[in-house]
């Protein structure tokens, strides 16, 4: 069966999307603080698009080539206290606002399955470590997303 990596249109499609959700979360007032930190990656929305790539049904190159893990992700994202709760929605908004512009299809089973999953994501596992980086266990398993939600 056809991936949501495969119909979305491939890893160049991700990047985009990476791009544009990025580009909106610069111009958003609450979301451009974390994002405008000098010491992140540089290479933030090409890691970005491979995250969501390999969790999407794509190839392993996140936590492959690029050394990432579900660990490193989420304490990145940890210690925010309840700032990821007021932030997660407003991200969510970024990255569906940004389909048109990066070229995701207009099949709506396609465009509900990528909202359903990041919204999964961002209000459940990205606000599940709010006090510490310390608290996020070694060795997470990142989550995958199929056509009938998680896999
Ligand atoms: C309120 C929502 C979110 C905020 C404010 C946020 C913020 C950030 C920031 C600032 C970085 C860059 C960190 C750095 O380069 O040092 C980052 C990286 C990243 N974020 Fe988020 N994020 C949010 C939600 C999400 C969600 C929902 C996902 C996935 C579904 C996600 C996946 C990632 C990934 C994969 C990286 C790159 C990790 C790496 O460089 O290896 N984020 N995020």
């Amino acid at each position: 069966m056809t991936t949501i990596y495969e119909a979305t249109g491939g890893m160049e499609v991700f990047v985009r999307l990476a791009e544009a959700t990025h580009e909106r979360c610069l111009a958003d007032e609450l979301l451009n603080h974390p994002f405008s930190h000098d010491d992140n990656h540089p290479e933030h929305t090409t890691r970005l698009a491979a995250y969501w790539a390999e969790a999407l049904g794509g190839p392993a190159t996140y936590t492959g080539a690029m050394d990432g893990s579900e660990s490193h992700v989420q304490r990145l994202h940890a210690a925010e206290g309840d700032y990821m709760k007021e932030a997660s929605p407003r991200f969510v908004r970024c990255v569906v606002d940004s389909f048109d512009e990066a070229g995701v299809p207009d099949d709506p089973r396609l465009r509900t399955a990528l909202t359903d999953y990041v919204t999964w994501a961002a209000l459940g596992p990205f606000q599940a470590w709010p006090g510490s980086a310390d608290d996020v266990p070694a060795d997470l398993p990142m989550p995958r997303w199929d056509w009938d939600g998680p896999a």
